[in-house]
């Protein structure tokens, strides 16, 4: 049955549908990762986005249960050049969701259009004309909102000492946790909209705020009382989360061009020169001369665009990065920032203990 993308400005993308027909309008975003398209999709950091795989054959080695991000498929819809038929899984479990998709689509063409105007809006149409109905503001709260958790979950850890993490929920990849809880520590997850004295009242070792879908500006209004918190408890910030440690400790955010999406993103270490190769998935990033150099310290820094992509606060135990060190799909290769986050709790607490 025939499809068509249909951009903001009336362009126009035809193809065929994937599952059954529903248009849901959303940013149409391009992910360049060659594998972990189950991930992709269940990412809650795609949710109001259309995700474009530029891999030109997505479905060929199935959907594996256990491997999404979260519990279900979370994007606005997907665009692929080829779905691949012979095993229906991602088809059905798309379709089940009421994700909209659209197959057989030019995405060479789509991911030009994407990468020369930057932010473009559109939706997946049974006829291939222009939507007059609204489109999607990235300043609403509204991602957020559905994919954060209703009420705090505590996983328990390997030990009755564990660490105890609060894992902010702003749209978190279930990746997060399973690191968390592999190096050790019991995490509860915990609502985005949890005030920061209930936060103390749990008596966290450490702070994670997650990555998560839109403009982190919109979360403006929920950093305010936040900063005497940060300030006293190890705190580590993973993309939105990252850009939100730095708006609500002075920073700012922007923008970029055309966003940073998939496993295959080279980011330099710069205290010590190494470089990862890693999983990213975000449009906005934090502004490196909005940061008080007397306060906070460039960590890291994206190899094709030099944006950031990691910082630490000089005086508070503050650490964040842009890209996702959980990986999910992509590589490990920064999977040691929580073995990190782990010794800089540990450390934290025996002062505490020991004085
Ligand atoms: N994965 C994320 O946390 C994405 C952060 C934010 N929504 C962005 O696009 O930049």
């Amino acid at each position: 049955m025939k499809a068509y993308l249909v951009f903001e400005d009336g362009e126009v993308f035809p193809g065929e549908w994937i599952g059954s027909p529903r248009e849901v309008p959303g940013e149409v975003v391009f992910t360049t990762g060659m594998t972990g398209y189950q991930e992709v999709v269940s990412d809650p950091s795609y949710a109001g986005q259309i995700v474009t795989f530029t891999y030109p054959l997505i479905g060929n080695y199935s959907t594996v249960p256990g491997e999404e991000e979260s519990d279900a498929p979370q994007c606005a819809g997907v665009v692929m050049s080829e779905l691949f038929e012979g095993d229906p899984h991602l088809k059905t479990w798309l379709d089940r969701h009421g994700v909209p998709g659209i197959t057989g689509v030019d995405t060479r063409s789509v991911v030009k259009k994407v990468r020369t105007q930057g932010a473009v809006r559109g939706v997946i149409r049974s006829v291939p004309e222009p939507w007059s109905a609204e489109w999607p503001d990235p300043l609403s709260l509204e991602w957020v909102h559905r994919v954060s958790v209703k009420e705090p979950v505590t996983y328990q850890g390997k030990s009755p000492e564990a660490l105890h993490v609060v894992l902010v929920d702003f749209g978190y990849k279930k990746s997060i946790r399973e690191a968390l809880l592999e190096a050790g520590c019991r995490v509860t997850v915990v609502p985005y909209t949890t005030d920061p004295a209930t936060l103390a009242e749990m008596k966290p070792d450490g702070l994670l705020l997650s990555n998560g879908p839109g403009d982190p500006k919109a979360l403006l209004p929920f950093l305010s009382g936040w900063q005497s918190l940060i300030g006293q408890i190890p705190t580590m910030g993973i993309c939105l989360g990252h850009q939100l440690l730095a708006l609500a400790l002075g920073g700012d955010t922007e923008r970029l061009p055309f966003g940073h999406r998939g496993s295959n993103h080279p980011v330099k270490e710069l205290t010590t020169g190494r470089v990862m190769i890693t999983s990213q998935n975000h449009g906005y990033a934090v502004k490196a001369d909005s940061l008080n150099p007397k306060e906070w310290q460039i960590t890291h820094k994206n190899i094709n665009d030099g944006s950031v992509e990691g910082i630490m606060h000089r005086n508070l135990p503050v650490t964040a990065v842009q890209f996702h060190p959980e990986a999910h799909p992509g590589p490990s290769d920064a999977a040691f920032l929580f073995e990190r986050f782990v010794k800089q709790m540990t450390e934290a607490k025996e002062v505490v203990m020991h004085g």
